[in-house]
């Protein structure tokens, strides 16, 4: 790291961004296995900000693997550069005014947290996408689980990579029992509640 390089202030503020867009900005940060519903419902959350007029972003794991993160493997450690870097990135977004949905399996706790931590209170909400291994197979909606089980696809998460579940989240989704409609009121309800919107 250079010893060089100064921050520099900008006149514009988080807060002076925030004011114009007439609400606050955070980040929801979905975290689940695959197949759990975390695309699914990051998509469903960010339609609603959208008819609401709230400005919003979604950053899903497949798209940002095509282009800012391509070349990072599942190996633990470009698993941690990967959410690494999206952390850095939702920080931006939080600091531009907006709200920022991501959607990544994001599977380690320590990974997470350090997240978190770039973060002020209340402006990272972790949003567990709850649903058992067996049920992501059954969906399987882009075929993956079965490519690991065969050993076509080796690291998968859930099979032989692991997934620490969240201690203490913001918001839990169960969704095998939650419908899609009932998980984004209910997530858009927490960000009333909390006055962010
Ligand atoms: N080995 C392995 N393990 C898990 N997932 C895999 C793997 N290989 C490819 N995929 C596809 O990549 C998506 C997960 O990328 P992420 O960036 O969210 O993963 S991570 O947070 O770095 O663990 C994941 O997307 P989702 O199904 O939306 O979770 C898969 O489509
Ligand atoms: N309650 C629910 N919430 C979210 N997804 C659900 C739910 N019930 C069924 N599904 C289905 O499960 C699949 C989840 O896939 P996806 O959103 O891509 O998951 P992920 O992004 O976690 O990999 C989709 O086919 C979706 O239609």
């Amino acid at each position: 790291m250079s010893n060089h390089i100064v921050w520099h202030q900008t006149i514009i503020s988080k807060g002076d961004r925030q004011s114009i867009k007439g609400h606050k900005s955070c980040v929801l940060w979905f975290t689940g296995l695959s197949g759990s519903g975390k695309s699914t419902l990051a998509n469903a959350v960010e339609l609603k900000l959208f008819e609401l007029k709230k400005h919003s972003y979604i950053l899903d794991g497949d798209n940002i693997r095509y282009g800012l993160n391509k070349g990072l493997t599942f190996s633990k450690e470009d698993r941690f550069e990967n959410i690494r870097r999206i952390g850095e990135v939702a920080k931006l977004f939080v600091d531009s005014g907006q709200i920022v949905v991501t959607a990544f399996i994001s599977p380690f706790r320590e990974e997470r947290e350090k997240v978190r931590n770039l973060f002020e209170d209340g402006e990272f909400i972790e949003v567990f996408v709850d649903c058992p291994l067996d049920e992501c197979e059954k969906r399987d909606p882009k075929g993956l689980y079965q490519k690991a089980r065969s050993g076509e696809i080796r690291e998968f998460t859930g099979i032989d990579s692991p997934y620490e579940e969240p201690l203490n989240p913001e918001i839990t989704i169960q969704t095998k029992d939650c419908t899609i409609d009932r998980a984004t009121e209910i997530i858009i309800n927490y960000l009333k509640e909390k006055q962010i919107i």
